[in-house]
């Protein structure tokens, strides 16, 4: 674990609320991310990971509370160039052909106002596919894949602006074990480089040694923010087994839990 962090803070989200349908799924969540920190957001099923993310990224409206990005009210945040967002799992491809290269690309349009790519985009576009390993399959077609690759490719693509802040929701789900390592030094090299993450997991796995410190949900509601804890289960979670909603088989035990 590295030294605590004292920066300025990235994300700031204080008594946030928000209802979802009829139900109220975020029940006066504080979250505080600094410059620097690596922060996993674990929880059961159904405790609120998701939509604290997708409120930080404008999808979910609070009905209460507050966020800032960056020390700015996220109402008047502009700067979305400096965050870098990899959405629950999804596949990188729609229906049209685009390539590896193409799809990490779009990553970078956001830093661009006027004109094509320069020489520092396409840079930044071949250090992120790089990164995750794909660059001997840049001009490969996504739709060619395994979900382990789609997601490095998601990745890439929030890597492609060269972000400060990246927020992640469960970017291991679904994922091979080799893909896992090679997303894990990925991660490793952003943060030595600076990068703040948030990210969610229902598993540290691989990652553990990156995290500075976790916020765990249950019902909405914070009830751990500290140390990433270990064997969280018998503490944090009790009852509360993880089922991994992408999970095609069998349940997915978190790991959290045993
Ligand atoms: N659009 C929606 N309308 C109504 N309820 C919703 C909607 N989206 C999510 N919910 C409910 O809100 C609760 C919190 O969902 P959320 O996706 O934030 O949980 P999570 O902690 O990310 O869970 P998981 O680990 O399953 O992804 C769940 O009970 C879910 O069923």
């Amino acid at each position: 674990m590295s030294t605590p962090v004292t920066g300025e803070a990235v994300i700031t989200i204080s008594g946030a609320t928000a209802t979802l349908g009829a139900r109220p799924v975020l029940r006066g969540v504080d979250l505080t991310v600094r410059r620097g920190e690596v922060v996993a957001l674990l929880g059961a099923n159904g405790s609120g990971k998701s939509t604290t993310i997708r409120a930080l990224i404008g999808q979910v409206t609070l009905t209460g509370g507050s966020i800032d990005l960056f020390g700015t009210p996220k109402k008047r945040f502009r700067d979305w160039a400096r965050i870098g967002y990899v959405p629950q799992r999804t596949t990188a491809s729609s229906g049209v052909p685009a390539t590896i290269r193409e799809v990490v690309t779009s990553g970078r349009l956001s830093r661009r106002r006027f004109g094509w790519p320069n020489k520092a985009d396409k840079a930044a576009v071949e250090r992120a596919i790089d990164l995750v390993g794909l660059a001997d399959r840049a001009g490969d077609s996504v739709s060619a894949l395994s979900g382990g690759q789609h997601q490095r490719v998601l990745i890439a693509r929030a890597l492609a602006s060269e972000p400060e802040l990246l927020i992640m929701d469960e970017p291991m789900a679904g994922v091979d074990l080799a893909s896992q390592e090679i997303l894990a030094a990925t991660l490793r090299e952003q943060v030595a480089g600076g990068t703040s993450v948030l990210l969610v997991l229902h598993e540290l796995g691989p990652l553990e040694p990156l995290i500075d410190r976790a916020v765990v949900l249950r019902d909405g509601c914070v009830v751990h923010d500290g140390p990433p804890p270990e064997a969280v289960g018998q503490h944090a979670l009790p009852g509360h087994d993880h089922v991994h909603p992408h999970a095609a088989d069998e349940p997915l035990r978190t790991g959290l839990l045993t």
